[in-house]
């Protein structure tokens, strides 16, 4: 099957990123249309789920969400990926407008592999941070640069972004994707990554007391 874009004008395509092709998808909570992309430099395919229009210009209640696949499909408690991702979409059905990014960067972008290497020497001891750097990798190799050509694809032109990760909200900024307001998006704290959320909190400097979830 070619994956030939639909709208070969699109403008994602000199931004690195190429529009292929859209569909409905049904869930528990909304139809959404799903959006699927090809990144030229490293054939990722990355995907956004859209409810709603957009024309009004007001901003978009949205996620930039991480691919997670321990969380996401194999309900893993080590993280609150799973949490987030369903209640982000519950939420956009709530409001019946809104934007998830489901951007193909796992594991911080060091990939699925080393995150399971990962994951066993933050068995052996380590933190989610140390892991990283016994593995030869930074805190977090993740990049958004993808967003703005995504976003501008659906016609959205700034957010309010459903995160914990003030990091998050300053390279969106940086790329040209205004976040007018941060939502707090606080779900799924368990025994299994109390620990974890704790190191994110500390030392990647994500926003998880129950003071940071007011507002
Ligand atoms: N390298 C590494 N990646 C992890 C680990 N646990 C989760 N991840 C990945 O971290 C990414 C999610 O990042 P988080 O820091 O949980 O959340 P965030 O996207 O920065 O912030 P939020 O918007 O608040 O969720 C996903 O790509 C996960 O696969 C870990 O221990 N090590
Ligand atoms: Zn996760």
């Amino acid at each position: 099957m070619s994956s030939k874009p639909e709208s070969p004008s699109d403008a994602s395509i000199d931004a690195g990123i190429e529009f292929v092709a859209s569909c409905e998808l049904p869930t528990p909570w909304a139809t959404f249309t799903l959006h699927g992309f090809i990144e030229h430099d490293t054939g990722k395919e990355h995907l956004a789920l859209s409810l709603g229009t957009f024309d009004d210009g007001a901003p978009v209640l949205a996620r930039v969400h991480s691919e997670c696949l321990t969380g996401d499909a194999l309900f893993s408690q080590r993280c609150d990926c799973g949490a987030q991702l369903e209640t982000a979409l519950q939420k956009i059905a709530e409001e019946g407008r809104g934007v998830l990014l489901y951007l193909r960067q796992e594991g911080r972008g060091i990939g699925l592999l080393n995150k399971i290497r990962a994951y066993r020497l933050q068995e052996q001891g380590a933190d989610t941070v140390e892991a990283n750097h016994q593995l030869g990798f930074g805190d977090d190799l993740r990049d958004y640069t993808l967003c703005k050509p995504m976003l501008q694809h659906m016609g959205i032109a700034s957010l309010r972004l459903m995160t914990n990760n003030p990091r998050k909200v300053a390279a969106l900024g940086k790329d040209g994707v205004p976040v007018e307001s941060r939502i707090p998006l606080i779900v799924n704290r368990n025994r299994f990554n109390t620990r974890y959320l704790d190191t994110k909190a500390e030392k990647l400097g994500h926003l998880l007391a129950a003071a940071d979830s007011v507002g």
